[in-house]
């Protein structure tokens, strides 16, 4: 089995697919539109991409790549804890509060605000495509009065030093990744850590019509349907249009599911199922170098 993620090697989203998928052969790509590229060229048979995070909130790129340019069908999410380490090259470990730029994710650096403010502050913050892609630029440039935030796997990875552990603001610090795939088959993997199903669905509401959000969740509310998210993204076709993601703490069932959406149809909603999967959830272990 191909699995396509976020690299380069040693990032979070590295981390997710080698405990979901302790035997398969991971493939990094530079960002996350090429893991989506290779799915559709059918380089890989799945993709393993970031979707949110407990502190910074969605990943837009991974919710608007679904939406608006394939809706590759959801098979599996997989939650893991996430620490962020500041690391340098080992040539400037003993001047390390003498960096001027910091290199990572964005959402990585959202992560660590709170102590770049207080520790390292006017030093510039340089976006990367991952963590481990700003690991691996700390690497090449041993000259550089830089650091990057990324995991201790990166750090052996790039034979880099950490020289402040634990950076992030927060200590509920976790991030949801999804598995897609090109058809909505039923993933095949050995975790144990299993959460229970989930189910996602888009709805976009009927134009101008007062009350309409309120019908959508009274949909799910009768029918008792826990939801665990509810996010709006915006259409891409003018100021204030927005549709909704909404998650079904459920399976995709024959009774619940096909009522609601034939009641929100019926309403003039649009809806789209983007998967119905089931979840896992990481421990910290799976945060080591083994
Ligand atoms: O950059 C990474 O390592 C990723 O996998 C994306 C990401 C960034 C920050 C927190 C969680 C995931």
């Amino acid at each position: 089995m191909k699995i396509g993620f976020l690299g380069p090697k040693a990032t979070f989203t590295d981390i997710a697919v080698r405990g979901l998928f302790p035997g398969g052969t991971a493939i990094p790509f530079p960002t996350i539109p090429a893991c989506f590229d290779a799915l559709a060229e059918e380089a890989i048979d799945l993709a393993v991409v970031p979707i949110e995070n407990a502190l910074e909130g969605s990943v837009n790129i991974t919710l608007d790549y679904l939406i608006h340019e394939a809706m590759f069908p959801i098979v599996g999410e997989v939650t893991a804890p996430i620490r962020q380490h500041l690391m340098v090259h080992p040539a400037n470990v003993n001047e390390w509060n003498e960096i001027k730029s910091v290199y990572s994710h964005s959402h990585a650096i959202a992560q660590c605000h709170k102590f770049l403010h207080s520790s390292l502050k006017g030093a510039q913050l340089v976006n990367t495509t991952s963590t481990a892609a700003a690991a691996k630029h700390i690497q090449d440039h041993p000259h550089e009065k830089a650091a990057a935030i990324a995991n201790l796997l990166a750090a052996e990875e790039y034979g880099l030093e950490i020289v402040k552990n634990d950076i992030h603001d927060f200590s509920h610090n976790h991030t949801r990744f999804i598995v897609i795939s090109k058809t909505a088959e039923t993933l095949q993997t050995e975790k144990k850590e299993f959460k229970g199903h989930k189910t996602s669905v888009m709805v976009t509401l009927p134009d101008d019509r007062a009350g309409a959000l309120h019908q959508v969740l009274s949909a799910f509310a009768w029918r008792k349907l826990n939801l665990s998210k509810i996010e709006s993204r915006p259409m891409k076709t003018g100021l204030g249009n927005y549709f909704f993601i909404i998650d079904i703490d459920m399976q995709e069932d024959e009774v619940l599911i096909p009522g609601v959406t034939a009641e929100l149809e019926a309403l003039g909603c649009k809806v789209n199922i983007l998967g119905s999967y089931p979840s896992f959830q990481l421990g910290k272990d799976s945060l080591t170098v083994s």
